[in-house]
């Protein structure tokens, strides 16, 4: 199965549909005000207009308030949303979509403990932030902590680019891997070259590894 690829931050048009002629899995709007890459409501609406059926849209949020979340649903209608800070289950479950939880792998993890605490997580989204930072540092974290076996799917993140990737896939084996940094020219503004050669590396790792 071919790993699924998701690039976080936009907040540029042209940006987005570059990204989504490369075939991409899913975009991701960051909501959190925060970040260098956060989106209004409106320009989320717009943006997520131009994603076709069948590419996912992800609303991210970072230990927002519950007012925040409704605006960007109603704005948006996302396909799943990803909270990335100390949000509870109950809390993640409140508005019954499918979503991700962010794990912090900065630190040593018991990434079962985290399927059982996020029992309806659609996935776990391993990055590389400390507990309570913000997502989309560009670091790494140790690769070799990543998974063999986990009870629910999960995605590669944190410090992945072009010249990386396909090592990242090789050795850790990630049902799906996600980027914002990496593709950048600066926070925010994506390389269309970068996030092209991001796209082929991936595509070159799986099939070297048989998984077209
Ligand atoms: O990307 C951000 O600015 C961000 C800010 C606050 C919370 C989460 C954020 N990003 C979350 C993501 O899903 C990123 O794609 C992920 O952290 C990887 O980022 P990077 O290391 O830059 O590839």
């Amino acid at each position: 199965m071919p790993t699924r690829i998701k690039f976080c931050g936009f907040t540029r048009a042209d940006d987005l549909a570059q990204a989504l002629s490369l075939g991409i899995d899913a975009v991701g709007l960051i909501f959190d005000p925060r970040s260098k890459r956060a989106v209004t409501a409106d320009v989320a609406s717009a943006l997520s207009r131009q994603v076709p059926a069948f590419v996912s849209r992800v609303a991210l949020f970072r230990d927002a308030p519950a007012s925040l979340i409704d605006e960007a649903i109603a704005a948006t209608d996302p396909d799943l949303l990803q909270f990335h800070g100390n949000e509870s289950a109950e809390f993640c479950e409140r508005w019954q979509r499918p979503y991700l939880k962010a794990v912090p792998m900065a630190e040593a993890q018991d990434l079962e403990q985290w399927c059982a605490r996020y029992p309806h997580a659609r996935a776990l989204l391993l990055d590389s932030h400390a507990p309570g930072a913000l997502g989309g540092t560009g670091h790494a974290f140790d690769w070799s902590r990543a998974p063999r076996v986990l009870s629910k799917s999960w995605v590669l993140a944190g410090g992945l680019n072009p010249a990386n990737v396909a090592s990242a896939v090789t050795m850790a084996s990630p049902p799906a891997v996600d980027v914002s940094s990496g593709i950048e020219s600066a926070p925010g503004i994506k390389d269309p070259a970068l996030m092209r050669a991001f796209v082929d590396a991936v595509r070159r790792a799986d099939l070297q590894s048989s998984r077209p």
